[in-house]
Parts: structure tokens; C-alpha cells; sequence
């Protein structure tokens, strides 16, 4: 059976393939510090064994309360921020019909999120949306007191209290949370709603195979079995083939990149559903990479949308980029290019091909100018899009992560700055406990 395959010959105008190769001793003891946890931020490798720690008990309670909200919503809102609902959006998008939510005849509730911005209209037409709609809330946050989730979970809450009996809101409502810890953690208990833990030793943007993607995804009838699998044979192929993995591979010439002042990685996809999974990666690298004043900036674009929008910047703009495709070789549907007498619009030549035929020669063709353009080009393959190879990408890329931030010498597993603009906030909305903070951020206005 086929993997998720890497191919770095594109970047080898740009940086020795004996360089990058020189990376492999340090890769095998990067992964050693992984596995035996052994390196920085070595509380947080919970993630490393995660798809083959899975048990079937967890799935099937998973299912099972996936199945009870299947069964009372038809709408499913998710809240949650950051790591807390990008991985399950980035399975949840890959894999559903691209017009999901005008599709009448359901098996499956439409899966909406909250919580991830503080946008009072967004807020106020979710309110207004949900009124006549009957649904279900599974909030989402590790330390159960992030402000943008909490402030949705209280609105949210607040309609389906108002709209079902106590009894019958109580068994609307799954939060997922810490064992012990935080706001969140405190209310699901007193209130007595079905909660999943968020292990203490996974981070939120290493918790998409936790409950924290898997029950979301399971909701929207995705086989979560499947993913896991995926994940768990790349777990076992990155174990078995050390620093000549995939993984190793793409951590290693990341960095020989980077240091060769390519400053900027552009995750490319050429599908449209895969635009969350790219939204998903640009977390899990920026948090993770981005401290002590190093990191690769992490972007993403959609082609063939954005080739007329930023293309001309990647071509031609400032030479510091690089990308990375994540191509899919083969479409799972099909549509073939009809042909038309008139031929007015001249596609005539393109006649009884396939529309991949022509989405696979634009990225070729975009691939080739782009490197022609100075850009240098890593291309991530996996075979087709389904939930198996999905799960190998995630592993594929989480992995990765851990090796390259150890290469970059940093502690790829936490993440300080975030607090920054929080205090900020906190002391602009006077909040109680922040007096000090809130008389110097005033004293700067
Ligand atoms: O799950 P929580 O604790 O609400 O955090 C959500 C997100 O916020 C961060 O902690 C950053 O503030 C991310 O790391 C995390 O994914």
C-alpha cells in the first residue's frame, strides 16, 4: 500500500543535498529526545504515541456520544480557539461535500464554530440563526479559561437553556476540558455535562486525535477509525525509519532553508478543502517554531485561486520564500471537460480530459515557474483524499514539528508569547486582579 511520500529535488538549487543529508545525525537524536522524552518542553510529548495509545473503548465512547448528538441536533456548534477546533475543522472541511451546508437531505448534523473570534456580528447571527434551529453545543478548551470560547460557551449556553428543560440542555452540551483544572472543568461538573479530558501532556495544536478533534469529526459522520490508522501507520513508519522518514526529511531541509535566508514557507494546496488544513498547520508551526526571535514564518495560499491574487508576489516579489505543496494524486470524483461545437471559448483542446488533468498541469506548470522564479519547491504527497491519509498527513507534520523546533534549538511545545496580547486585553477591560496593568497600558494611551 502507498504512503504519504515527500519529494525535496525542487530545493536542491537552492541548498545541497549533502547539507541536508547532514542534518540525519541530529535527526536521529531529536527523535530520540521525542521518544524518550527526554528534550525541551518534554511534559508535552503525550501527542508522540497518541494514535497507537488509542484504544477501542475511546473510540466507541467517542461514537457513541457522537451518535446521541446526531440524534437531538441538527446543528452541532463546536467552540473552541486555536488548537481547540482547527484540527477539527481541517478534518471536518477535507471531508465533507464541499457545499455541505445547503445539502437538505442529511444523515449528519451541520457542524458551525464559536469561539473562535469576538465578532459581536458573527455572534449575533449565530444567536439569531440558532433560535429555530434545534442544536448542540461541544465547547472546547484545555485550560477552560480562554475568553473567546468562554464568552460564546455563556451565550450559547444561555439560548439552549432558554430554549430546552435543564434536564434536556444538560444532555445537549459535551465539553472537553482538563481532568481537573479551570472554568470549564468546574461547570461541567456542577451541571453534570458528558466531558472528555484533554490529556495535561498534549498541547492544543498536538490534540486534533484527542477528543478534541476526534468527537467533532465523529459527529460530522467522518470515520474517525480511519484517521486514526492513518495517523498510527505514520507513527510506525517515522519510529521504523528514523532520519531517513518523511518527517525527518521535510524538518531537515525546512531548516537547511531557513538558514539560507528563506525566511517564509507557503503551504500549498490545490484543493479547496484542504484550506483548514493549512489553517491548522500555520498553528501548529507558528506556535510552536516562532520564539527567542527565530522561527519560519508560516503562510498558505489556495491554488489555483490565489495564483491571481498572490502569484505575482511568489513569482517575482522578495526572494525569501519557499513552498510547500501538499498534492493529492488523485480527485475522488470525476468530471470530464465536455466538448462544444461553437468552441467560442477555445477549450476544445482540453476535451475528454479530466478537470484534475488541468488542476494537476497548473500546479506542474506553477511548480516548475516558481522554481524558475527562485522559489524553492517541497512537495508533500498523499495518494487521495480520505480520512486514512488525512491521519498520515497530521502525524506526518506534528512529528516534524517536534524534530525541526529541536533543530532550531527551541522548546517547539509551549507557547509564551501568546500571553502578551491577553494581559493587554485584560487590562484594557479592566478586569478585576489587573489593576496595575490596567493603569500602565493606560498610561501609554
Ligand atoms: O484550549 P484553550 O486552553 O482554550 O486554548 C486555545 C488556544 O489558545 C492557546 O493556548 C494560545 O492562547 C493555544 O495554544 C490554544 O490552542
Amino acid at each position: 500500500m502507498e504512503n504519504l511520500k515527500i519529494d525535496i529535488s525542487k530545493t536542491f538549487t537552492f541548498v545541497s543535498e549533502e547539507k541536508v543529508n547532514g542534518y540525519k545525525s541530529q535527526v536521529a537524536s531529536h527523535l530520540k529526545s521525542l521518544y524518550e522524552k527526554t528534550g525541551r518542553g518534554s511534559d508535552f510529548l503525550g501527542w508522540v504515541n497518541l494514535p497507537s495509545s488509542i484504544d477501542e473503548a475511546q473510540l466507541s465512547d467517542i461514537e457513541t456520544t457522537a451518535a446521541n448528538l446526531k440524534s437531538k441536533a441538527d446543528v452541532v456548534v463546536v467552540i473552541g480557539i486555536g488548537g481547540s477546533y482547527l484540527g477539527a475543522r481541517a478534518v471536518i472541511d477535507a471531508m465533507s461535500n464541499s457545499f455541505d451546508h445547503l445539502i437538505t437531505e442529511r444523515k449528519n448534523p451541520v457542524v458551525i464554530y464559536a469561539g473562535q473570534n469576538i465578532g459581536e456580528d458573527y455572534t449575533a447571527e449565530l444567536l439569531e440563526l440558532l433560535k429555530d434551529k434545534s442544536f448542540a453545543l461541544v465547547v472546547i478548551s484545555k485550560s477552560g479559561t480562554t475568553t473567546e470560547p468562554a464568552l460564546a460557551f455563556r451565550l450559547l449556553k444561555d439560548l439552549l437553556e432558554s430554549k430546552y428543560s435543564a434536564e434536556e440542555a444538560k444532555d445537549r452540551i459535551v465539553a472537553i476540558t482538563d481532568a481537573k483544572k479551570g472554568a470549564l472543568r468546574t461547570l461541567a461538573d456542577q451541571k453534570g455535562y458528558k466531558t472528555y479530558v484533554i490529556p495535561d501532556d498534549v498541547g492544543g495544536r498536538y490534540s486534533v486525535l484527542t477528543p478534541v478533534g476526534l468527537l467533532p469529526i465523529a459527529v460530522a459522520g467522518i470515520d474517525i477509525r480511519a484517521l486514526v490508522k492513518g495517523a498510527k501507520d505514520m507513527e510506525e513508519i517515522t519510529a521504523k525509519e528514523g532520519e531517513n522518514s518523511a518527517a525527518a526529511t521535510y524538518a531537515a531541509v525546512r531548516n537547511e532553508l531557513y538558514k539560507n535566508g528563506k525566511a517564509t514557507e507557503i503551504l500549498v494546496n490545490y484543493q479547496p478543502k484542504l484550506h483548514f488544513v493549512a489553517e491548522w498547520w500555520k498553528q501548529l508551526y507558528g506556535e510552536s517554531e516562532g520564539k527567542e526571535n527565530k522561527g519560519i514564518f508560516p503562510a498558505a495560499v489556495d491554488f489555483s485561486t490565489d495564483l491571481h491574487s498572490m502569484g505575482q508576489w511568489i513569482q517575482e516579489g522578495v526572494r525569501n520564500i519557499f513552498e510547500t505543496i501538499i498534492t493529492v494524486s488523485k480527485a475522488n470524483k470525476t468530471v470530464i471537460v465536455p466538448t462544444d461545437e461553437a468552441d467560442l471559448d477555445g477549450l476544445n483542446f482540453l476535451a475528454g480530459k479530466r478537470v484534475d488533468d488541468v488542476n494537476k498541469m497548473a500546479e506542474l506548470g506553477t511548480l516548475l515557474a516558481h522554481v524558475d522564479g527562485g522559489v524553492p519547491n517541497i512537495k508533500v504527497e498523499i495518494p487521495v483524499l480520505n480520512e486514512y491519509y488525512l491521519g498520515q498527513l497530521l502525524y506526518f507534520f506534528e512529528i516534524a514539528c517536534g524534530i525541526s523546533g529541536y533543530i532550531l534549538d527551541i522548546n517547539p511545545f509551549d507557547q509564551p508569547g501568546v500571553e502578551a496580547y491577553k494581559k493587554n486585553m485584560f487590562a484594557l477591560l479592566e478586569k478585576p486582579g489587573f489593576e496595575a496593568e490596567t493603569a500602565a497600558i493606560k498610561a501609554k494611551l
